[in-house]
């Protein structure tokens, strides 16, 4: 059975709902799931999974959240090379630019991700979770 992790920084919740169903995705395709709020996961847990999502929403002007959750992704981000991994978050008044950033540096860091980022204006709609439960399968 493959181990999965889904770490992620919300706000007010909707970075959370995605995570969720990432996690349900993940658990319906036969993963063992473990969810993590940023403050809880850190780099030295890494090597205990097989596939790790990682969510955070825009914050500051089209950044990660950089108190808890960009510390966190830096120091697990050299450690993600051989593991599959899935970057999902939502947003408000932008276009999505910090996502398209985040993928590029990731990419650029020789991460490997399992399918395009999930991002959703705001609350995840019913698109935006099965998007996010797909994402979940796929790191399975
Ligand atoms: C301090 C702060 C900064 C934000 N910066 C951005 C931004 O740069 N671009 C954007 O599209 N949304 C921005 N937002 C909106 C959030 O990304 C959006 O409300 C998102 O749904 C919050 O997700 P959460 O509920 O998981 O915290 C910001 C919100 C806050 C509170």
């Amino acid at each position: 059975m493959s181990k999965v992790a889904v770490v992620f920084w919300s706000g007010t919740g909707n970075t959370e709902t995605m995570a969720d169903k990432v996690a349900e995705g993940a658990k319906e395709a036969g993963a063992e799931v473990s969810v993590f709020s940023a403050e809880d996961f850190s780099a030295d847990k890494v090597e205990e999974f097989d596939g790790l999502a990682f969510g955070c929403p825009a914050m500051g002007d089209e950044e990660l959240e950089d108190t808890i959750f960009e510390p966190m992704y830096a120091a697990c981000e050299p450690k993600l090379a051989g593991k599959k991994v899935g970057l999902f978050g939502s947003y408000g008044w932008g276009d999505g630019e910090w996502m398209r950033t985040w993928e590029e540096n990731a990419k650029g860091a020789g991460v490997s991700l399992v399918a395009d980022p999930v991002l959703c204006n705001e609350e995840p709609d019913d698109d935006a979770q099965a998007a996010c439960q797909d994402l979940g399968k796929a790191l399975a």
